[in-house]
């Protein structure tokens, strides 16, 4: 249901099939190995809630939308969650083109999950929009016994391929709110034509305000 994502109107507000109003809508993707928290990330950004118990795997593709206030402006993120598991890989490439941003999960408790990220990015290049908003999240975090992904791994990983970075937590909600807060503030601005503001710089914004380890480097 989401329109088109046209210059922004502001003061005329569409109205979506679920009676939300807002200025403009985005898609925005997650992807990453089966088991990594793809859908607890989004249970916990929609609903403030975590999904402890049976981890159930998602089957083909799941959607739900929320409408953020991003300086004023209501910004809807229509958000599909995808199914990491293999057998599901070809009805997942059918969305990666029209999707505005991908959130790219690995969990910090399984080696396997970071290691495949190289594949998920080749994936990436060869079925999403060039320009696709993308950002790199470690999962899982609040498991620091369980831990085997470094902080610095990820980050050397991310200073790689030039992501933006951050660990989270779907179960505590650490930087939860700030990943999707992010995305939404960057395909905003990308949509708007106005070169007087200041440009939002995604990995700036990361970088400034997630939380987590960085309290604890020298
Ligand atoms: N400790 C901890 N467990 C988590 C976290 N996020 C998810 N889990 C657990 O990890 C398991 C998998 O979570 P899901 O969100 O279903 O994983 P998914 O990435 O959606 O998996 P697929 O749908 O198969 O692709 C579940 O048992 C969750 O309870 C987290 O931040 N911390
Ligand atoms: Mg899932």
């Amino acid at each position: 249901d989401a329109p088109p994502n046209g210059p922004l109107q502001p003061g005329r507000p569409s109205l979506g099939s679920g009676g939300d109003f807002y200025d403009v809508a985005f898609k925005v993707m997650l992807v990453g190995d089966s088991g990594v928290g793809k859908t607890c990330l989004l249970v916990r950004f929609k609903d403030g809630a975590f999904l402890a118990g049976t981890f159930i795997s998602t089957v083909g593709i799941d959607f739900r939308n929320k409408v953020l206030d991003v300086d004023g402006v209501k910004v809807k993120l229509q958000m599909w969650d995808t199914a990491g598991q293999e057998r599901f890989r070809s009805v997942t490439h059918a969305y990666y083109r029209d999707a505005h941003a991908l959130l790219l999960l690995y969990d910090v408790t399984n080696k396997a999950s970071f290691d495949n990220i190289q594949a998920w990015l080749a994936e990436i290049h060869e079925y999403a929009q060039h320009d696709v908003a993308l950002m790199l999240l470690g999962n899982k975090v609040d498991s620091a016994h369980e831990r085997v992904v470094k902080r610095e791994d990820g980050e050397k990983l991310a200073k790689e391929y030039g992501l933006p970075f951050m660990e989270t937590s779907a179960k505590t909600g650490l930087n939860v709110d700030l990943a999707f807060t992010a995305i939404a503030k960057e395909l905003k601005q990308r949509s708007m034509k106005t070169p007087s503001e200041p440009r939002f710089r995604l990995h700036d914004y990361v970088k400034r305000e997630g939380q987590g380890a960085s309290c604890c480097r020298p």
